[in-house]
């Protein structure tokens, strides 16, 4: 099985270029102010238009309102909208209606009570994106390379697309794949040589290391 390979939060087209030549199969535009890796629409149109056909443009937000989205999915070509905050099942399911783009909504999980979280997310959304809670002080939702216990997810399956996230790196990715098979993964800290600047030698470490598993 072909496993997705979403890179996130890319700020430049030699991002996008280092992610497609690898075998990326996602792209992450983060649009996020309090993120190191927040991009102006000017910019992430630019990384959109540096990849290639066929490559998935994600749109990562967080608590957005319908005037943001409409904004953005007017300046920025975008395949799947990621809502990274604390959107409910009913607000996703008001985005993916009002909006027409299809929806990733992503949940963090520290217990199997968390679980339970992520099954009513599947009910209202395209895809969900399994990935560790932040830290309760934190800054950021999200990219933060923390991991979370992967034996949560061991023998579970689930009816909609998912990916895994969280503290993924090209080390501990074929194992996370192994043990979870999870069908996709999602990272960005982890191909980062400093918070918010991608590596083109670890994005295709990060990707051979998926193929590997
Ligand atoms: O990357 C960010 O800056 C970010 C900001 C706000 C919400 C989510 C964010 N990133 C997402 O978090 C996962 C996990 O990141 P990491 O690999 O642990 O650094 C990442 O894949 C993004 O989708």
């Amino acid at each position: 099985m072909s496993i997705r390979i979403k890179i996130c939060g890319l700020r430049t087209p030699d991002d996008a270029r280092a992610a497609a030549v690898n075998g990326a199969t996602d792209i992450g535009l983060v649009f996020f102010p309090k993120s190191p890796r927040h991009l102006s629409f000017a910019a992430a149109a630019a990384v959109a238009a540096a990849a290639p056909p066929g490559i998935r443009r994600v749109a990562l937000t967080v608590d957005p309102t319908d005037d943001d989205l409409t904004a953005l999915l007017q300046a920025v070509p975008v395949d799947l909208l990621q809502l990274h905050g604390h959107e409910s099942t009913a607000r996703v399911a008001a985005i993916r209606a009002a909006h027409g783009v299809p929806v990733m909504k992503a949940v963090g999980i520290a217990s199997v009570a968390d679980l339970d979280a992520l099954s009513a997310y599947m009910a209202v959304s395209d895809a969900v994106l399994v990935d560790a809670k932040p830290p309760a002080d934190g800054d950021l939702p999200g990219g933060n390379g923390l991991s979370f216990d992967w034996r949560l997810l061991v023998g579970r399956t689930w009816p909609v697309p998912w990916m895994l996230a969280g503290g993924l790196r090209p080390d501990n990715v074929a194992e996370a794949i192994r043990l979870t098979g999870a069908p996709g993964v999602d990272v960005s800290s982890g191909v980062e040589s400093a918070q918010g600047v991608k590596d083109a030698t670890l994005i295709a470490d990060f990707c051979a290391a998926v193929r590997s598993a």
